[in-house]
């Protein structure tokens, strides 16, 4: 059995093997249905710690968390550079560690990035599932990075689309991406949203992307860029007449600019509204604002960690 002297490591590719989408946003859906009933599911997640690099206008973050329903403990620790942007190494660099609960010896040391990609989607996508219309059509992704590729991916996979939209500030990124799924290229954010059933704004704009009066009623909205009380990426028109939702309502209140500045009221959370005890309102204009939690991260861990062994016909 792997334990503190011999952890498995676990690359970008391996994790990668063991990841399904699919699968992913199922796993992740009950984590925040989870998240919402701590007492029962034993959860125990404090807020992320951020420690700020201000030389280079970076973050480290600490996310640990324990889930006693899946006997699961980890934490990440992801660094955010955006300043690496255009160059080889990518803006998010993560690494997860697994530990076994019952004797706290590390079980693993795997990769984070595409697990941070991946459930991330996962977690709009269940979100999106619950706050937007079924037979939505027409999704629009406001920036061209990792997350737009992912958020694509997954939402491509619950709804037949007619038109996938793409507006970012950097053309050529964004040019990229549309070839990779079809999809058309906008010469504005206000362009792309125009009319769209599903939006998700996964930039690392300090300021609003997205302005209410562009957002047609009825729609669902995804924020997924501003993770820290500073950023916003929804203008206050927004965030006032649309219903609000998040993943943690502990976490927005200190990491969120869209709540904080614009003086946001959350509904719900949505785990509270996978559980059944908030209503979802899919045919409100609704948003979900995802700071990204470590429980999300945990279960990936665990999903990854327990298909490897047992590929390996390891106890
Ligand atoms: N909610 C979560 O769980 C979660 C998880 C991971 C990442 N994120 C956040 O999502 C965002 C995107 O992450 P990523 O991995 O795709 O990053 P990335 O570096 O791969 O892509 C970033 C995108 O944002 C665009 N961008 C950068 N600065 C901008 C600005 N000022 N205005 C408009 N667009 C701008 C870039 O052109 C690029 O298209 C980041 O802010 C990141 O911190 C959130
Ligand atoms: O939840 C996450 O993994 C990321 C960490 C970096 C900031 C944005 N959210």
């Amino acid at each position: 059995m792997a334990g503190i002297r011999n952890p498995l490591t676990m690359s970008a590719e391996t994790v990668s093997k063991y990841l399904d989408m699919r699968e992913l946003i199922d796993v992740v859906e009950r984590s925040l249905g989870d998240l919402s009933d701590k007492e029962s599911s034993g959860i125990e997640q404090p807020v992320r710690t951020f420690v700020p690099v201000k030389k280079y206008q970076s973050l480290l973050g600490v996310m640990p968390g324990y889930s006693a329903k899946d006997d699961a403990l980890a934490t990440k620790l992801v660094s955010v550079c955006p300043q690496n942007a255009g160059t080889d190494i990518p803006t998010h660099l993560a690494t997860i560690l697994l530990f076994e609960p019952s004797n706290g010896c590390l079980k693993a040391i795997m990769d984070g990035e595409v697990i941070t990609t991946m459930r991330t989607a996962a977690a709009s996508a269940a979100a999106t599932k619950y706050l937007a219309r079924d037979d939505s059509k027409i999704l629009a992704i406001i920036g061209a990075g990792h997350q737009a590729r992912s958020h694509i991916q997954a939402l491509s996979l619950l709804y037949d689309f007619t038109e996938v939209r793409i507006w970012s500030r950097t053309k050529a990124t964004a040019t990229a991406l549309a070839h990779e799924f079809g999809a058309r290229v906008c010469e504005s954010a206000e362009e792309a949203v125009k009319d769209a059933d599903i939006i998700c704004t996964v930039t690392f704009s300090a300021t609003p992307v997205l302005q209410g009066e562009w957002v047609k009623a009825g729609a669902h909205v995804n924020a997924v860029g501003a993770c820290i009380a500073s950023s916003r990426e929804l203008s206050e028109s927004l965030t006032r007449d649309a219903i609000v939702y998040v993943d943690s309502r502990e976490g927005a209140l200190k990491e969120s600019g869209d709540i904080i500045i614009n003086k946001a009221e959350i509904y719900a959370e949505v785990g509270e509204v996978i559980l059944g005890r908030k209503e979802a309102f899919k045919h409100k204009t609704t948003v979900f604002i995802s700071l990204g939690v470590a429980i999300e991260d945990v279960v990936s861990a665990k999903l990854v960690y327990d298909k490897y062994v047992a590929s390996q016909g390891m106890q």
